[in-house]
């Protein structure tokens, strides 16, 4: 199988390029992250990993999946100072995307122009089914977005949506099973 990242996989030829994971919660975006990422290590390409820091939920600093496969990464308080901690980087991984301000495609754009591989994972969706944050246009510009589906809790079938379980409006709430759970378009617009 020919896998969306494989075109980027290449140790020895410049050229950056920009993919994109995205779905809802519990879909396995970190995880692919970090497949991507332990590939690229394999290859002895050097990686950088980065998240946001208000994303303390399993751990102040590494990247760390619902089932508990981790990468060691350093937290940011804005996109730019990903461009300033990049250093000698080949490849760029940046994980929580949603959560970043709106400067990180530009960011992004600026990495990859330079010839580095920028692999970013993050919600398409909020809890109401609205783009979240800066990931419809890091989508716009990636030459690859790769959309993975959790399983449904309630039939089974793929999941898009992350609906929401405990009351709070507000568009950022950090939470895991006790908070959100994947749904299917149908069980996510039957509300029960
Ligand atoms: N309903 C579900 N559907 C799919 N995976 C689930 C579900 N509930 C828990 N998981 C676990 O979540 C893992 C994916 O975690 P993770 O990569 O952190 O997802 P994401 O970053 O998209 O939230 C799966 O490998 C599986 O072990
Ligand atoms: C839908 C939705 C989610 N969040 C929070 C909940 C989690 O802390 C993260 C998503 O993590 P994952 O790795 O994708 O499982 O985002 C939020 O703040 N607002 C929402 O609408
Ligand atoms: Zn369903």
């Amino acid at each position: 199988m020919q896998l969306s990242d494989e075109i980027f996989n290449r140790k020895n030829e410049a050229g950056g390029g920009i993919e994109v994971i995205c779905g809802s919660m519990f879909s396995g975006k970190t995880e692919e992250l970090i497949r991507r990422i332990n590939r690229a290590r394999y290859a002895r390409l050097s990686v950088k990993v980065f998240k946001p820091k208000l994303d303390v939920r399993y751990d102040e600093s590494d990247v760390v999946s619902h089932n508990a496969v981790a990468a060691a990464s350093t937290p940011v308080d804005k996109s730019e100072k990903i461009l300033l901690l990049a250093g000698h980087a080949q490849v760029v991984g940046i994980d929580e995307a949603q959560f970043f301000d709106a400067k990180l495609p530009e960011v992004c754009q600026s990495l990859a122009n330079k010839g580095i591989r920028v692999v970013v994972a993050g919600l398409d969706m909020d809890f109401k089914g609205r783009p979240f944050g800066p990931m419809p246009a890091l989508m716009a510009i990636a030459e690859s977005v790769t959309k993975v589906h959790a399983v449904c809790v309630k039939c089974g079938n793929p999941a898009l949506y992350s609906y929401r379980l405990v009351p709070g409006k507000e568009k950022v709430l950090l939470g895991e099973k006790e908070s959100y759970e994947p749904r299917c378009r149908v069980c996510y617009n039957s509300k029960v």
